[in-house]
């Protein structure tokens, strides 16, 4: 079993509902442990302003999927929940992206591992530090990249139930 970490974001439709929907994809997946789940955070769109804010997650597996086996299946998700490519870092109603995998680095532009952007994005490392407070990302420390983030906008949302 090799431990890693992905990021779910939506900010389309009933955005609770597909984060939820792609997380119970995850959990039965039958070469996939799900560990732990971040809380639910509302986020301000990066990259392409005009759109709705994101609700992001972050979730910590345990798989025996390789790296590439995991990313087609992080695409059969956004296949399944039907996401629509259309602009560049624009509306989406579900995307699956790998952060990290135990043992495992690439900089092919099919899958880059640690993912190219996650350190500059709060909507990432905020809920990752929720889950993996002593996690190190290529040699630094997780809270010594928190705190160099900029002041993009974030809160963690409670739902009932
Ligand atoms: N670590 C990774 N996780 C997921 N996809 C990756 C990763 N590294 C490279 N990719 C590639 O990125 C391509 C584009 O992904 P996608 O359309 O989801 O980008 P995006 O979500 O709009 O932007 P970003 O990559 O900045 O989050 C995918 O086809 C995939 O092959
Ligand atoms: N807040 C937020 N912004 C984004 C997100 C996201 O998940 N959350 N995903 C993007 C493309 O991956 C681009 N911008």
């Amino acid at each position: 079993m090799f431990k890693a970490y992905m990021g779910l974001g939506s900010n389309i439709g009933n955005k609770k509902e597909n984060i939820d929907n792609a997380v119970d994809m995850i959990r039965n997946h039958k070469l996939i442990e799900l560990k732990k789940v971040s809380s639910y955070y509302e986020t301000e769109p990066v990259g392409y302003q005009d759109q709705d804010w994101f609700l992001n997650v972050v979730l910590e597996i345990d798989t025996k999927l390789k790296p590439y086996e995991l990313l087609e299946f992080c695409r059969l998700i956004e296949e399944k929940l039907k996401r629509k490519r259309i602009i560049r870092w624009g509306p989406r109603t579900i995307d699956v992206d790998i952060l990290l995998y135990e043992g495992f680095k690439s900089k092919d532009e099919k899958l880059t591992i640690p993912h190219p952007r996650m350190t500059e994005r709060a909507f990432v490392m905020i809920p990752l530090y929720e889950i993996a407070p002593n996690i190190k990302i290529a040699d630094s420390n997780i809270s010594q990249i928190i705190k160099k983030l900029e002041g993009e906008k974030i809160r963690k949302i409670n739902y009932e139930g």
